[in-house]
This record gives C-alpha cells, sequence and structure tokens, in this order.
C-alpha cells in the first residue's frame, strides 16, 4: 500500500515537471516574442540620427543575444530562485522549532553574505554589459565583412579583417571571463560565509548540549539542526548564484529597455495632405548641420521654391549637399534653421507618413530587397494591381532586361540586389518609384548607372507616366550630366550651402559658359561638359 501511495505520488511530481516545463517553454518563448517585436518596432520609429550614431551589430545583439538572456532569467533563474526562496523559510522555520537560540546565532552568517552580493553583483551587471557592447560589435564587424566579402576578397583583406573579428572576438571572451570570476568570487564568499556560521552552531550548540547531554538541547536536537542549517545553506548559496545571474540579466534587460523606451527625436505632427494634385515645395531660408557633425554646416540660408509641377534640375559639385536636401525633403533629418513646406504646410506639422506618402524617391545608391523583381516594385505601393506593376516594369524598361533571365520578373535579386547589376538595379528602383504614384518625384542622379539609351526611355517614360497619373513635381539632383540638367525646366544652382543661381525657361548653355559671372557655366566649364 505504502510503496503504491509513494509510487502515485511519484506520478503525481513527473505531471508537475512536466506542467511546469510547458508553461516556462510557453512563457519564455512568448516573452521573447513579446519583447523582440516591441523592440523591432520602436527601432523602426528612431530617426536618421539615431541610425547615424548606432552600429546595426549592436542593435542585432540586442534583438538576439540580449533578449535570449532575459528569457532564460525570467524563466528557469525565476523558478530556480522561487524554490530556493521557499526551502530557505522552510527550512527557517524548522530551525526556528528546534532552537530559537542557535537560529539566532546562524543569523550571523547573513550580513556577509548581503555584503558580497551587494559588492560583485554590481561589478557583475556592469561587466555584462560590456560584454553584450562588445558582442554588439563583433555582430557589426561579421555583418560588414560577410555583406561585403567581394570588395574585402579584391583587397586580399581577409587575413587582416579575421584578426580584427579575432581581437573583438577576445574582448567579449575576456569580459566574459571577468563576469564569471567575480560569479565564482560571489559564489566562494558566500559558501564561506554560510559554513562560517555552521561553525557557530556547532561551537555554541555543542556547549548548549553540555557534557555527557543533560544540556537545553539533547545531541538529537543539535544533530537535526545541523541538517537543516546545511540545506538551508545549500539554497542560500544557490540563491547568490542566481542573484549573480540576475546582475547578468539586468545588464542585457537595461539594453533592451532602454531602446523600447527610447522615444525618437523627430515627432510626427498631426496635419494630412489630401488628394493627388501636384503640390509645391518651398525651402525658406534652411540651415542645416548633421547631428553627429554638428560644427560642419551642409545647408546654410537656402532658399527655393519648387512651384507645383516643376521639373528642377538641383546642380552643384560632389558633397555640395544636393542627397541632404532630400533627406530634409523627407523629413529623415529636421532642419537646423528656417522651414521646409509642402503644399504650404510645415512638414514639421504634417503627419511624417502623409508626408513621405507625396514624395518618391530614386537614391544615389538604390536598395533593393532579397526578395523577386517583381515584389521589389511592388514595394512602391500595396496596394497595386498586377497590370500596374507591369505597366511600371515596362515604363522603365525591367522588362527589356527582365525577359533575358528564366524566371522574368520573378528572378530573385539576392541580398541588397547582388544578382542585378548598377543600371538594372536603378532601372527596379525607377519602376517602383514610378507605381508609388507620388506627387513629388526626387531623383538623386537617379540617372547616373543608366546607359544614354536607358537613360533617355526612363525620361520619357516619367513623362509617360506623368500624363497617365497626372502632374508631377520633380527634383532631380545632378551633379554635371548635362543630357539631365536640360530636359529640366528650370536650374538651381546649390554652392556653399545656398542657391547662387537659378535660371528658367530657356537654357543658353554656351552663353552661361562664356559668362565669367555665372556658377551654372563656371560648373559645367570645370566639368568639361
Ligand atoms: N549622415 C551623415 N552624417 C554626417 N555627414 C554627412 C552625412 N551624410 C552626408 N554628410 C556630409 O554632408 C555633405 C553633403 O552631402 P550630400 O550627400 O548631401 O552631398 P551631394 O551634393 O548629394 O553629393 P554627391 O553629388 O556626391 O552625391 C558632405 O560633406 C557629406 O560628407
Amino acid at each position: 500500500m505504502a510503496a503504491a501511495g509513494l509510487f502515485s505520488l511519484i506520478c503525481i511530481a513527473g505531471g508537475g515537471v512536466i506542467a511546469r516545463q510547458i508553461l516556462l517553454t510557453k512563457a519564455g518563448e512568448k516573452i521573447v516574442a513579446a519583447l523582440r517585436t516591441r523592440l523591432f518596432e520602436n527601432i523602426l520609429r528612431q530617426e536618421a540620427e539615431f541610425f547615424d550614431k548606432t552600429r546595426t551589430g549592436d542593435l542585432v545583439t540586442r534583438l538576439t543575444a540580449d533578449v535570449q538572456l532575459v528569457q532564460s532569467a525570467l524563466t528557469t533563474d525565476v523558478v530556480n530562485g522561487v524554490r530556493s526562496i521557499i526551502m530557505v523559510a522552510g527550512g527557517s522555520s524548522l530551525l526556528l522549532v528546534t532552537s530559537p537560540t542557535l537560529t539566532a546565532i546562524s543569523l550571523i552568517s547573513l550580513p556577509p553574505v548581503f555584503m558580497a552580493a551587494r559588492h560583485f553583483g554590481a561589478q557583475i551587471k556592469k561587466l555584462q554589459k560590456e560584454v553584450q557592447e562588445e558582442l554588439g560589435m563583433t555582430t557589426t564587424k561579421a555583418e560588414e565583412v560577410i555583406s561585403n566579402l567581394k570588395t574585402v576578397r579584391s583587397f586580399n583583406g581577409e587575413i587582416l579583417e579575421a584578426r580584427e573579428y579575432e581581437e573583438k572576438v577576445h574582448r567579449v571572451r575576456d569580459r566574459a571571463i571577468a563576469a564569471g570570476i567575480k560569479g565564482a568570487y560571489l559564489d566562494g564568499s558566500v559558501h564561506v560565509a554560510a559554513n562560517a556560521g555552521l561553525f557557530a552552531i556547532l561551537a555554541v550548540g555543542s556547549s548548549m548540549v553540555g557534557v555527557g547531554g543533560g544540556g537545553e538541547i539533547t545531541p538529537g536536537d543539535l544533530a537535526s539542526f545541523l541538517m537543516y542549517s546545511l540545506f538551508v545553506a545549500g539554497n542560500v548559496a544557490s540563491l547568490s548564484t542566481l542573484y549573480g545571474s540576475l546582475q547578468k540579466t539586468k545588464g542585457a534587460a537595461g539594453r533592451i529597455f532602454e531602446l523600447i523606451d527610447r522615444e525618437p527625436l523627430i515627432q510626427s505632427g498631426n496635419g494630412e495632405l489630401e488628394g493627388q494634385q501636384a503640390l509645391g515645395v518651398s525651402f525658406q531660408n534652411v540651415g542645416f548641420a548633421y547631428p553627429t557633425r554638428g560644427e560642419v554646416p551642409v545647408l546654410n540660408g537656402v532658399n527655393l521654391e519648387f512651384p507645383p509641377g516643376s521639373h528642377t534640375a538641383l546642380v552643384g559639385s560632389s558633397g555640395c549637399g544636393k542627397s541632404t536636401m532630400g533627406a530634409l525633403l523627407l523629413r529623415l533629418y529636421d532642419t537646423t534653421e528656417g522651414s521646409i513646406r509642402v503644399g504650404g504646410e510645415d512638414i514639421r506639422d504634417l503627419q511624417t507618413q502623409a508626408l513621405r506618402e507625396k514624395v518618391a524617391v530614386v537614391q544615389q545608391e538604390p536598395v533593393l530587397f532579397a526578395v523577386s523583381i517583381k515584389k521589389n516594385i511592388a514595394y512602391g505601393r500595396s496596394d497595386a494591381t498586377e497590370e500596374e506593376i507591369l505597366q511600371a516594369a515596362d515604363a522603365a524598361k525591367v522588362t527589356d532586361f527582365a525577359k533575358t533571365f528564366p524566371e522574368g520578373l520573378d528572378t530573385m535579386v539576392g541580398e541588397r540586389g547582388v544578382k542585378l547589376s548598377g543600371g538594372q538595379k536603378q532601372k527596379v528602383a525607377v519602376a517602383r518609384v514610378l507605381l508609388r504614384q507620388a506627387p513629388i518625384v526626387l531623383f538623386d542622379e537617379a540617372t547616373s548607372a543608366l546607359d544614354a539609351e536607358s537613360e533617355h526611355a526612363v525620361s520619357t517614360a516619367i513623362g509617360s507616366i506623368e500624363s497617365l497619373y497626372g502632374n508631377k513635381t520633380t527634383i532631380i539632383s545632378v551633379a554635371h550630366r548635362l543630357s539631365t540638367i536640360l530636359r529640366a525646366d528650370r536650374v538651381a544652382v546649390l554652392e556653399g550651402g545656398r542657391i547662387v543661381e537659378l535660371l528658367e525657361g530657356d537654357i543658353d548653355v554656351e552663353a552661361l559658359m562664356e559668362d565669367p559671372q555665372s556658377p551654372f557655366g563656371k560648373l559645367i566649364r570645370r566639368q568639361k561638359l
């Protein structure tokens, strides 16, 4: 009967183990999923300045390794901790019942335990934070080298890169070992303090038993007291190990929550831009310096109107701030001085999403995603029909080169579009923007990677799309390509951070080249075009 009863109890305990494992796994995985999602969503909300300052690897480490540490702490560590606390509480009550005097004496081991936990705990937390930061740098390095392996290889950089990676890995290792050593000191000190308590109990307890027995307590009581004390000391020791591990987690959790709680510096306004009509853009006394290089002004009192439906070429030498004007128009950064208006509204008063819906950009270095050509085009507008996608692909001459691939528009382009040529990538980016049908179109030297014939085809396509979808305000920023400049009906010259010349109507290039006062003439002469 007793054996059967015991077996039933074991079965119930087994069921408890199963339930605990299942519940812990569920809780842990749900915590990880929720943390990752919230973290990722908040990373995406951050302003461009944040990404100028933060390394990608650091963010990836927060999403992976840091979250993983928190998961194990919140499941395994917390459960073990609760169990040890119950054991310590239960064991202590037994101690109290057996001998209140000896229990009071055993308490002398507690202050050193707390002191050790405080002292080493703080150091472990700091070191673990450093481990996670160094891990972030290691991830950044690996990601940079692997995604640019062709460049690394062409410069015979493999050995150098492997050595740099090794150095970073060693820094992670050294910090992790240092944290482990502090943990070991914590465990060791707790062990000594807890066992010193046992010695005190033995010394005082034996005198309480008295020579030959007959004292305050029986030898049996002392033996039980010592056994309970060992049990309590063992659980206090495992609590200290858990405390060390919780301190590690605090380092990682701090990094996660600092980012989950971070409010982006660029806050969206509430205004909306209704309708699909052409919108004008106006730069009013705009001054700007990149926050990471605050002492170097890039723009300085830029005044420029882009009337609705106008086609403006923004011309200026390399690095003069043309792309920066585009970034400001998209409100990736806020102007340091002055304001930018779209459709008469200050862009700081508009919802950032509403603003970006109205501006389509072909970037200087177009970025494609690791999906098919067609999906990359469809990224331009989520509700576009198949027909519209094909129309955009045709207009930007994507169909011409895609039909030479066995899978046509369904060809996968590889990570960042590595399986396409520079010009092909740019054509896909143009198709994506054509599909977007935004009233303001920004070409950041979009035609630089296109050959003359494709460039002509693309600009004609833009014209035809325009006649299909209505007038667009286009801004083409271009360093020197005269054929592109002349296709615009206005030319604005950017120099020294301000607009120094605005040409409208028929542009007589020959005369301007002769004119020593004309910045545009000077620019063209310098470029020898
Ligand atoms: N994220 C950034 N952080 C700090 N400085 C930057 C950043 N982006 C650009 N700059 C600096 O701002 C200046 C203007 O750059 P911008 O890209 O606007 O030039 P650009 O006229 O478009 O040049 P290009 O014709 O060569 O593309 C440059 O001196 C550049 O080094």
